[in-house]
């Protein structure tokens, strides 16, 4: 039996959840070796693993596979995820380019200065409710079709359903009304046993886990702030 993928990151979301995503979704089980702290962190560098001295990294099929997006593309060309030709895949990429850009913002949303807070908070939903989901959702509607490329699950439903949640968790109900699409991929068995309690995927991150990722990480809050201010400029 072929080994499980094993995941080395920390104990929260960050850039894993969407390979944990993933991997769910095509109903791979995988293993995850979680650090919790700097002196951990130090050691699996000096393993000599990390290309870049970075995590996510992920231990599969002889490698050690580093770069989000490029243990993303693996994990879904290789369960069947990622479009029947090269324009499948483009539109794919389109799509899950453009949502990374809306979680990136979420997911550093945390981190923003207290006084900033509502302003960013603002600011994203508007570019949720505005310039991303719009997107999708006229896709869904022109091709009428239960999934965004080739009429069936992609690496993009999965990063979307991924991403609906985590804007939802912003603010509740902020697709109120228009979430067919939701209510339909959350209900793929095996991403219907991602979502339910007790499966490996993380919750949101809370003042405590923020803290251990700056001691991990040695990130300086204002690290996090200029990186929320930029992306807020930016998009
Ligand atoms: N381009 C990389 C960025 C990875 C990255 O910044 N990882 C952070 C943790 S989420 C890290 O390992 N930071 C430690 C460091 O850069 O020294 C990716 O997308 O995987």
């Amino acid at each position: 039996m072929a080994e499980k993928p094993k995941l080395h990151y920390f104990n929260g979301r960050g850039r894993m959840e969407s390979i944990r995503w993933l991997l769910a979704a095509a109903g791979v089980e995988f293993e995850e070796k979680l650090f919790e702290t700097r002196e951990e962190f130090e050691k699996l560098i000096q393993g000599g693993t990390l290309l870049y001295e970075q995590v996510p990294m992920v231990e599969t099929d002889r490698m050690n596979l580093v770069e989000t997006r490029a243990i993303l593309r693996y994990i879904a060309a290789k369960y069947d995820l990622y479009g029947r030709n090269l324009k499948q895949q483009a539109w794919i990429d389109m799509y899950v380019e453009g949502l990374k850009d809306l979680s990136d913002m979420i997911m550093f949303f945390p981190l923003s200065l207290p006084e900033e807070k509502e302003m960013n908070l603002e600011h994203i939903l508007a570019r949720a409710t505005t310039r991303f989901f719009p997107v999708y959702e006229k896709a869904l509607r022109d091709h009428g079709q239960d999934f965004l490329v080739g009429n069936r699950l992609s690496w993009a439903d999965i990063q979307l359903l991924e991403v609906i949640l985590m804007a939802e968790e912003c603010k509740p109900s902020v697709l109120a009304g228009r979430n067919e699409f939701m209510a339909r991929i959350s209900h793929i068995p095996t991403i219907n046993k991602f979502l339910q309690l007790g499966s490996q995927r993380k919750p949101p991150l809370d003042e405590e886990s923020i803290e251990t990722v700056k001691n991990i990480f040695k990130f300086e809050r204002g690290m996090f702030l200029k990186n929320m201010s930029t992306i807020v400029a930016e998009y």
